[in-house]
């Protein structure tokens, strides 16, 4: 699998990993990290003329030596600009000392019109903000206009957390070896990458693993296998029940949006829990949608024993004040045994931040059902307000954290949404697309992941699927995307899954 993705850290124990059990050795990789760009610049870039290629004093600027030596050897006009020298003996003195072309001072560095720069100044050992000399070659290389291909990082992204340290190039491709990094996903450090290409320089994908990454790009590659089809003599209730809360008389579109996208991704029969005073306001506009009134939680205790749903969407359209709240807990202590996992999103997150520790206390008991939550960056800061205000945490970090705190599913959404369990295993999303920033389509999401987990696909990767197939189906559907749009385009992506 090639999905995991590897901090620097991570990375830098699959380099030792890989030394140590030979026969390639450092400068070994570093030739072929190098020879994977010069093939990139070679393939994409030929006509670029000349080539500046910027080179840091650590093993990125060796594989930028590496990179200048060989486009000079394949007759590509080359100018090569330092800063810093590296460490004697290392690898990188030793790509220096074979590479022949000239070295001149970062300072002098200007881009001209029609070449291209490679950027290897700092990658996966980017300590401190870009400053000085090197801030002002990244604004002469805006100003300038000319396309970069990035080494490993675009010099100025963080590869463990995507943040944007000083400045940072904006690269047309970056190379990237072994494995994405978590800050090629994570925005806004994504922004600057550009299309990301993965060259493959001997780490195995043995040695991957034994880095100890619990980190995956979501992809249906890895979740497939366990995404639900129905039995042959599966029932409505078998291939699951999924219940969602609706709000008042003047804010039940929420629940019917995650109702529908709930029947759209599977589950066999969904039912809107309405407030009586709502009834003939979601009378109107649901048919295949059982309806059911529910007042309190006696009422909504009477449903769960008698129809057995399986999964419970507790949040869209509600109200953020404190007896939502206790309604959320009283389903999670009262109601626990009853159903098996209960989907908190929008008002449902919010409303809990008045009763956070009870919250915490009752998602640890040994009878609470599975929690998947799915915050947006407010939501999130409401429920967990000291993990996102810690600003030493990524956001990879952030969800784990939360993850871990609230025992449960984490998904923190965004345009580069983590997924998150409380084991530690996390996924970044990256089919996300700006066609999503549309009222309702939070909504659309709480109903995917409870549809899927009522078809019995484990919480965590439920919930990857659901943000994956979320972002698939606003895709195919393209401009002019309402969320009420959503749940019919699911279709599609739902049945290219299931063949
Ligand atoms: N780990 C691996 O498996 C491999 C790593 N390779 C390359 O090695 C790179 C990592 O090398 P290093 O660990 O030497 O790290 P870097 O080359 O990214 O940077 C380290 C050096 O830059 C300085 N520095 C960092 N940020 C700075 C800033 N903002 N301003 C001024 N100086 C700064 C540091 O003090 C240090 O001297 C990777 O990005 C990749 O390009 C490749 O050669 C292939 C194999
Ligand atoms: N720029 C973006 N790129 C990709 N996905 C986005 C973007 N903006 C929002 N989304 C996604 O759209 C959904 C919005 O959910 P939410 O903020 O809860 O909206 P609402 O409350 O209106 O339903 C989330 O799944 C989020 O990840
Ligand atoms: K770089």
């Amino acid at each position: 699998m090639a999905f995991e993705l590897l901090t620097p850290d991570e990375m830098t124990e699959a380099d030792r990993l890989t030394i140590g059990a030979g026969p390639v050795d450092g400068i070994g990789l570093m030739r072929r990290a190098g020879g994977a760009v010069a093939d990139l610049v070679l393939s994409r870039f030929a006509s670029a003329h000349p080539v500046h290629v910027l080179c840091g004093p650590g093993n990125n600027g060796g594989d930028g030596y590496v990179v200048a030596r060989l486009l000079v050897e394949s007759g590509v006009a080359v100018r090569l600009f330092a800063t810093g020298v590296p460490r004697a003996g290392s690898d990188a003195a030793l790509a220096a000392a074979e590479c022949p072309v000239a070295v001149e001072p970062l300072s002098a560095f200007a881009p001209e019109p029609g070449s291209l720069v490679v950027d290897a100044l700092y990658g996966a050992g980017l300590s401190k903000p870009l400053a000085g000399e090197v801030l002002a070659a990244v604004a002469r290389t805006v100003e300038a206009g000319v396309p970069v291909v990035a080494v490993d990082l675009p010099s100025g992204v963080s590869g463990a957390t995507g943040e944007v340290l000083g400045g940072a190039f904006k690269a047309a491709v970056t190379v990237t070896f072994a494995r994405k990094k978590p800050g090629h996903l994570l925005f806004p450090g994504r922004a600057h990458c550009g299309e990301v290409i993965v060259a493959d320089i001997g780490i195995s994908d043995a040695t991957v693993v034994a880095t100890g990454t619990r980190c995956l790009e979501n992809d249906p590659a890895w979740w497939r296998p366990l995404f639900p089809s129905p039995a042959n003599d599966a029932h409505k209730y078998s291939r699951g029940h999924v219940g969602v809360f609706s709000g008042g008389v003047a804010a039940t579109g929420a629940a019917r949006l995650s109702a529908m996208a709930a029947a759209r991704a599977g589950a066999g029969a969904v039912t809107v829990l309405s407030p009586g005073a709502a009834l003939a306001a979601n009378a109107a506009h649901l048919t295949s949608i059982i309806l059911r009134r529910s007042d309190s939680l006696e009422d909504a205790i009477a449903f769960l024993d008698a129809r057995k749903p399986a999964v419970l969407v507790y949040g869209p359209g509600l109200s953020p004040e404190p007896e939502v709240g206790r309604f959320a807990l009283g389903l999670m202590s009262h109601a626990s045994g009853r159903f098996g996992a209960l989907v908190l999103d929008a008002d449902g997150i919010t409303s809990l931040s008045h009763q956070r520790a009870a919250f915490f206390e009752a998602a640890k008991r040994p009878m609470a059902p599975a929690l998947v939550l799915t915050p947006h960056h407010g939501e999130f800061g409401r429920l967990f307000p000291d993990i996102a205000g810690d600003p030493s945490l990524s956001k990879l970090e952030r969800a784990r954290a939360a993850a871990a705190k609230a025992n449960a599913v984490i998904v923190y959404k965004g345009p580069d949404t983590v997924i998150a369990a409380p084991d530690g295993r996390a996924a970044i999303n990256s089919n996300g697309t700006p066609l999503l920033a549309t009222a309702g389509s939070g909504d659309v999401l709480s109903g995917i992941v409870a549809a899927l987990v009522a078809q019995a696909m484990p919480a965590f990767e439920a919930a990857c699927a659901a943000v994956w197939m979320h972002a698939e189906a606003a895709r195919r559907f393209g401009p002019g995307l309402i969320a009420e749009d959503l749940p019919l385009a699911l279709r599609e992506v739902v049945a290219r899954l299931s063949v």
